[in-house]
């Protein structure tokens, strides 16, 4: 991997085709964003394709989500000089919580926790994750931000795939992701093109 090349004209997204397939199975994400994360440019345009839609919007708080949001989540709150705050897969925190189950792609039952003390009430909150596939984690998310009071002003992720879940957020919430709409159907259909 050439950390340093930036292809000459490139379009939104160019930084997609870093992203690594699954090569381990059923247990795991269908593919790997992360190596995106290594490459000074694409992590840069990244968090710049996902700030453009909230250009001018009032933000009082970066959320994201345990774990592969953290860090999206702390570039985007750095970019914008916000705050930002870790929403947590369950049994990490110390402190008080507000917790709220939910399914993920993998199927199984999880929860996630977020601080109470925090999110006050018309707190706007943008939301960043890596990836929404069936809109689960999000929507959890989504919850306990209201849950607090918070308003959520807008998600963020590299990816919204076209599920039931990923649309429910979109026709609710001011969505932002790194996807040209000629690539879309590809992640739908979990097949990047570049294996
Ligand atoms: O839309 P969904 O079907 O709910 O899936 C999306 C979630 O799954 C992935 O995280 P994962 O829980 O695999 O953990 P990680 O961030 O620790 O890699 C991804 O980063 C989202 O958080
Ligand atoms: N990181 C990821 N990449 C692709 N699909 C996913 N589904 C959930 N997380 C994902």
């Amino acid at each position: 991997m050439d950390l340093s090349h930036v292809p000459a004209a490139h379009e939104k997204g160019w930084y997609l085709a870093l992203m690594a397939p699954n090569t381990k199975g059923p247990n795991y994400a269908w593919l790997d964003p992360s190596r995106l994360y290594c490459h000074p440019q694409a992590l840069q345009d990244c968090v710049a394709d996902l700030l453009q839609p909230f250009q001018g919007d009032p933000i009082d708080l970066v959320a994201g989500i345990d774990a592969m949001g953290f860090i999206l989540g702390a570039a985007v709150a750095v970019a914008l000089r916000k705050g930002f705050l870790a929403i947590r897969k369950a049994g990490h925190l110390c402190v008080e919580t507000l917790s709220e189950p939910y399914t993920d792609y993998s199927g199984r039952e999880k929860v996630m926790e977020v601080r109470t003390d925090t999110v006050s009430p018309g707190l706007r909150v943008l939301l960043v994750d890596q990836w929404v596939e069936t809109g689960g984690t999000m929507r959890a998310a989504i919850r306990l931000v209201e849950r607090l009071g918070g308003v959520v002003a807008g998600v963020a992720a590299v990816c919204m795939e076209d599920s039931e879940g990923a649309r429910w957020i979109r026709e609710r919430y001011k969505c932002a992701h790194c996807v040209p709409p000629r690539l879309q159907p590809r992640f739908d259909r979990h097949q990047t093109g570049w294996e």
